[in-house]
């Protein structure tokens, strides 16, 4: 329960969609009941009258009263279930854009280091399958069971009135067996299996995607095959457990149901001494037995929603463990500060530290004024901070100590990211405003247009997943690009041209340095041929 709690939280604010969807639920179902509890009084009253007709007495039976009823009913339950259903589903849909907007707020506010210790498949995983298990907590857990609480008392409630209050006790005696059966047996018996299985779920779904990424490797090391039957048996294993929780919840459903019947039988048996006592007619005696059994619906719900309690829990704590708390691992350690400049202000480092938590800086006690419209560049062998560097001024990774003031940057990462989408999309993230003829005119400063004015989709062309329709070289020229479109005033730039052979920088750094003529620019490689000319050259050792 403490793991779920801030989910729930989220869901209960939206406190009277929560009770209108339940209250669908409850018409819903009660209708369904008294349907059936009409339809057994009228076929019980239709026999009676018949039996007395054919024994010569005489009888008579209102057709039009419960005819009616059993219509009203009927065109009702279907009215209500359609609205019911239309109402919870946006419901839902709306918790879960709550969960997953709440989600993306904590992970934005966990820091890069944090979302840097999953891997992407374990991320997908929290995305998806997690936050969709918690769509479990209000329509098949809590509305179900509040309402099949609700509405046993209402049953236990019409047996006290047209019955007697010891058939009503022991009715809801028998019926509240059923609901523990139903919920908290369930609970019990599939609690640990559900939650570890869905662990090892989420395992597995992290390891088959492995295997996919890892795929060239496994084969060119011959261990394919090898990998593949260690997944098929773990997912071998992950079924078996699946069946044993599906064998759980199957017995305890089957002894609810039993139970739900037991409560028919021993009413119906209950209510022949009242008949004979003449406390009461012959089709009430049918009544209330067969609105008991319309009581299995409601209970049926149950068993297979607490079945996976467990994973629903399990899929919560991994979430609460992995968004990390709100804001706080971005946030500069105390003492450090970082500010935000204006355009037109200097950038600026003050005694500062850089480095990442928990490790000695790579840097520290260093001081450095950039002035608007100035070049630095920032050499350094493998290993000695300039990504680092730039990822603290860039604020991917908070300063340790000192003060940073920074104005706004576009920052061409180490790595090459490119998104699965067209060449625009990916060129608009830098400047979303950016027209077509200015697109085309970066490109070709890169030498990329040619690229492109051949393929018949021209800008439209679609990358591939991780741009990986692209070489090497032409996909960091694309992000290169997607960063000059930018505006901002600081442009850092990470080993601009990794993949880009000689001639070609030769040819393309000129015109890049001519296009940020004006911007201070932060530019970081292994070597001075690596850079765009700069005015300082800071040595990192
Ligand atoms: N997230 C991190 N947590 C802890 N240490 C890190 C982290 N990222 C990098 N480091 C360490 O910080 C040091 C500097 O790394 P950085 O990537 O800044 O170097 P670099 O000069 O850019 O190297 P290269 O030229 O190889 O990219 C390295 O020793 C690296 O192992």
């Amino acid at each position: 329960m403490h793991e779920l709690r801030p989910w729930l939280r989220l869901i209960f604010r939206h406190r009277g969609g929560l009770v209108l969807g339940a209250t669908l639920i409850l018409a819903t179902l009660l209708c369904g009941i008294a349907l059936l509890a009409v339809s057994g009084w009228f076929l019980t009253e239709t026999a009676v009258v018949g039996l007395a007709l054919a024994a010569g007495l005489q009888a008579t039976i209102n057709l039009y009263v419960p005819g009616g009823a059993i219509r009203f009913f009927a065109v009702a339950r279907t009215v209500f279930r359609y609205l019911e259903r239309v109402y919870n589903h946006n419901l839902v849909l709306q918790l879960l854009t709550d969960i997953r907007v709440a989600l993306f707020d904590r992970l934005a506010g966990a820091g890069h280091r944090h979302r840097g210790e999953k891997s992407g498949a374990q991320w997908l995983s929290r995305l998806t399958a997690d936050v969709d298990a918690l769509d479990t907590l209000y329509l098949r857990l809590i509305a179900p069971t509040a309402l099949a609480g609700a509405i046993t008392l209402l049953i236990a409630g019409l047996a006290w009135l047209l019955f007697s209050g010891t058939v009503a006790l022991v009715v809801l005696v028998i019926l509240l067996a059923g609901l523990l059966v139903a919920t908290l047996a369930v609970l019990r018996g599939t609690r640990r299996l559900s939650s570890r299985l869905s662990d090892q779920q989420e395992a597995l779904r992290g390891e088959v995607i492995e295997h996919i990424e890892g795929y060239a490797e496994l084969t060119a090391a011959g261990r394919i095959n090898e990998h593949a039957g260690h997944l098929l048996a773990e997912a071998g294993s992950l079924s078996r457990a699946q069946a044993c929780i599906d064998a759980r919840v199957g017995w305890h459903n089957a002894l609810s149901t039993l139970l739900v019947n037991l409560s028919a039988v021993v009413a119906l048996w209950l209510g022949f001494s009242l008949f004979e006592d003449g406390a009461i007619s012959g089709p009430v005696l049918a009544l209330l037995p067969i609105a008991l059994l319309g009581l299995g619906e409601v209970y049926g719900m149950l068993p297979e929603a607490f079945g996976k309690y467990g994973a629903t829990e399990a899929a919560a704590a991994r979430l609460n463990q992995d968004g990390g708390s709100r804001g706080a691992p971005v946030a500069s350690p105390t003492g450090a500060e970082r500010h935000e400049a204006a355009a037109g202000q200097p950038l600026t480092l003050t005694n500062a530290s850089i480095g990442h938590p928990g490790h000695p800086p790579l840097l520290a006690g260093f001081s450095l004024t950039l002035a608007p419209g100035k070049t630095l560049g920032v050499i350094g062998e493998s290993g000695t901070g300039k990504s680092s560097f730039a990822d603290t001024l860039a604020g991917v990774v908070p300063l340790l100590a000192g003060e940073l003031t920074v104005p706004p940057c576009a920052y061409l990462t180490q790595g090459t990211v490119v998104f699965e989408d067209t060449v625009k999309a990916n060129l608009l993230l830098g400047n979303p405003s950016a027209t077509d003829t200015e697109l085309w005119r970066v490109l070709d400063m890169l030498e990329l247009a040619d690229r492109f004015t051949r393929e018949p989709d021209g800008l439209n062309n679609w990358l591939g997943s991780g741009g990986n329709r692209l070489s090497g070289g032409e996909a960091r020229r694309l992000v290169l690009a997607r960063v000059l479109l930018s505006r901002a005033p600081l442009v850092i730039l990470d080993e601009p041209f990794t993949g880009v052979d000689a001639e070609t920088r030769q040819r393309i750094a000129p015109r890049v340095q001519r296009h940020l003529e004006g911007r201070t620019l932060v530019c970081l490689g292994h070597a001075p041929e690596a850079l765009l000319a700069t005015e300082r050259t800071l040595h990192l050792d």
